[in-house]
């Protein structure tokens, strides 16, 4: 019933179809489950006396006369009286409504009311005559496009409601909405179109913001049960590779051994491992990564790597080779390699010659064929999505997946972005780390700053120089990186000073980024391309120039550029005009050195659309719920889906009836 086209319903023809569609309605479903924005509340007719100048309500009033004028443009001017109060109702469109009103008849007339003495007005008000149904009450508003009007749009819904009463099935399992205390779902429709009360409002809104979060938590919960399949040949833990973490350079911190043990658990467990590690910036994931590689490789199995920029895989790739010299055959594949290399290499892939394969996300995009793939790592997967992690998971026959993210999630939100992968947490930094020294510098100390940033440099120590833009532009006053570039080659004409931005060639890039990495370049100028990731330990100051321009995990993000050795770090964040709320951002910066923390505030700040983009992750946009205001529903579906998994899990038959029936509802989103 959900699925009957909008055409046939009464009212709708092959016009208003085709404007429906505009905002994408097409089905009596997507018309239900289009929700009014706002509401006005007029459920009481108010005495004029009693309604104030500029205020907006519903009175009632005789009509004693209706009149053409024309004052500046042609109006209808409608006389009326209402106890001893007299007023003018005026209109602009004259024609249309010369016959609307009656002499001597009662209306409503709901407006914002304009008094001067005993004599009101009202420019535009709707109205109707008295004792008309429905007028009074709880009026939705509904998102329109040009050519459908409010008025229409309830009554397309009030159509839709009537035609399906009575025939709107459940969809959420019986204990659920009886021990959750939901509403049905039909009351729930009729009520968030047209609420009786504030409290009807209320409670169909929670049950329609449960159903949402219900829905899409199955799914992802579905998802993980679905990768959950017995593979052919489980992998073994050879002696040579624990010999090999022996040598490591470094002794792993407890929090890399403990998502070690679990990625080798996974790994022998007979089951595809499925598994995001967290870690704050620093932590230490890369490490765990190519430990996951050399397993898949010690077991005869090819592994990929995947970055989000050009940049990092180049790093991933330089910092592999260091550790496994030509031990183990590696290629690098972004879209800068050229063509004919290109073929080549992915020859070598297909035949098994190449092992590892590094590069950015263009290698899922394009024919890479394995010859054994058993590995796919992601590294920065917020970047690129469930339906692309499906995509190369589906490359190999059940390869195992490994996903980095350096994006601290509050828990709760990663239940809904990874609800489908098992989590390890890197939440310990290695030995010997400083906390960062992060400073708020006015625009009066900068010349400090630089005395104290050329004491560092004469010490050895490098700096990166964040900036908003790439160049100059005279809409926007805000510091460029290019302009900077030219600013600081002249404030520091004895240092190397380089340039990085987006709009150069990954191969010009990758030349200043070496550089830096060798430490030629003291000061590197960049935008946000090198947000994440990069590591270079030896650089200890980091400058962010119009830090208000930046959202508080991408700061959190760029000072983790620094602080990754054991020398003391800084940060600089420079602003010259600094509002209350960007105030306040910083200083929760300033004050804490927790990722978690800051992702937490600025999911409070910007929401997660804005933070984590939610389209990006593949996830369908949530209609009612948000996943903030939301968080206690949420909280509680979790609780409901992880109850019923555990029954699906058990074959329990009404279980997986349940969720048969459902299997369309949960197809609308990503296909299996
Ligand atoms: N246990 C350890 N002890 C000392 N140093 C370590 C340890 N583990 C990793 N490192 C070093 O710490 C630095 C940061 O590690 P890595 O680049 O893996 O961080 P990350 O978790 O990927 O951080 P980001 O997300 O910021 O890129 C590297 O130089 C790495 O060699």
């Amino acid at each position: 019933m959900l699925d009957t086209s909008v055409d046939k319903l009464y009212g709708v023809g092959d016009r208003k179809r085709k404007l429906l569609e505009k905002i994408n309605i097409r089905t009596f479903g997507d018309l239900l489950m289009a929700y009014p924005h706002r509401y006005i509340d007029r459920r009481r007719v108010i005495s004029v006396s009693a309604l104030k100048t500029g205020a907006l309500g519903c009175i009632e009033a005789k009509v004693v006369e209706v009149q053409q004028k024309r004052a500046k443009k042609e109006i209808l001017s409608v006389t009326v009286e209402s106890h001893f109060h007299q007023g003018e109702m005026v209109f602009f469109s004259p024609k249309y409504l010369k016959n609307a009103f009656e002499v001597g008849q009662s209306y409503y007339f709901f407006g914002k009311m304009d008094k001067t003495g005993m004599f009101f007005k009202m420019l535009q008000p709707e109205f109707a005559k008295v004792g008309t149904k429905g007028f009074l009450g709880i009026i939705p508003v509904y998102p329109l496009t040009a050519g459908i009007s409010n008025k229409e749009m309830i009554a397309y819904k009030k159509g839709v409601l009537s035609a399906l009463q009575g025939k709107i099935m459940e969809n959420l399992p019986e204990f659920v909405v009886q021990e959750a205390k939901l509403v049905t779902r039909m009351t729930a429709f009729t009520q968030i179109h047209f609420p009786d009360s504030a409290e009807a409002y209320k409670a169909a809104k929670r049950r329609l913001v449960f159903e949402e979060l219900f829905i899409l938590q199955l799914k992802l919960m579905l998802l993980k049960q679905n990768y959950h399949k017995p593979i052919k040949a489980p992998y073994t833990i050879p002696e040579d590779f624990e010999f090999w973490i022996s040598r490591l350079p470094f002794q792993l911190t407890q929090a890399q051994k403990r998502t070690l043990d679990e990625i080798k658990t996974d790994i022998t467990s007979g089951y595809a491992m499925n598994r995001l590690i967290q870690g704050d910036v620093g932590s230490g994931k890369t490490i765990l990564a190519f430990a996951a590689i050399f397993l898949a490789v010690l077991n005869h199995k090819q592994a990929v790597l995947m970055a989000p920029t050009a940049l990092l895989a180049e790093q991933h790739y330089e910092g592999f080779k260091k550790i496994f010299g030509n031990t183990i055959t590696v290629a690098l594949l972004t879209s800068d390699v050229k063509a004919k290399n290109k073929e080549a290499l992915k020859n070598q892939i297909a035949l098994g010659d190449i092992k590892v394969v590094i590069g950015t996300h263009a290698i899922i995009q394009e024919d890479v064929v394995f010859e054994s793939l058993g590995l796919v790592i992601t590294d920065e997967q917020h970047r690129f999505g469930i339906r692309q992690r499906m995509n190369v998971a589906l490359k190999g026959n059940q390869p195992h997946t490994l996903i980095m993210s350096a994006t601290p999630i509050p828990r709760t939100l990663s239940l809904i972005l990874y609800g489908d992968m098992d989590v390890s947490l890197v939440d310990e930094l290695p030995e010997g780390r400083k906390p960062i020294k992060t400073h708020f510098i006015k625009p009066e100390k900068v010349s400090d700053m630089y005395g104290f940033i050329d004491k560092r440099i004469q010490e050895g120590r490098q700096v990166y120089v964040v900036c908003p833009l790439v160049e100059d532009s005279e809409a926007i006053d805000l510091t460029s990186a290019t302009g900077h570039y030219e600013h600081l080659r002249n404030r520091f004409p004895d240092y190397e000073i380089g340039l990085v931005h987006g709009k150069m060639k990954s191969s010009e890039k990758e030349t200043i980024m070496k550089a830096f990495h060798e430490n030629k370049i003291q000061i590197l100028v960049s935008t946000t391309v090198i947000e994440v990731g990069i590591n270079v330990p030896n650089a200890t100051i980091m400058v962010v120039m119009d830090s208000e321009r930046f959202g508080l995990s991408q700061l959190h993000q760029l000072r983790g550029r620094v602080g990754r050795g054991e020398v003391q770090s800084y940060c600089f964040l420079l602003s010259e005009k600094l509002g209350k709320t960007s105030k306040e951002r910083i200083e929760s910066l300033v004050n804490s050195s927790s990722g978690f923390e800051i992702a937490e505030r600025d999911l409070m700040l910007r929401g997660p659309g804005e933070v984590f983009g939610l389209k990006q992750h593949g996830l369908p946009e949530l209609r009612l719920a948000s996943l903030i205001e939301d968080k206690k529903t949420l909280k509680e579906v979790q609780k409901y889906v992880k109850m019923i998994i555990a029954e699906y899990e058990m074959n329990n038959v009404q279980v997986k009836r349940y969720i048969q029936k459902l299997s369309n509802e949960l197809e609308t989103w990503f296909t299996l």
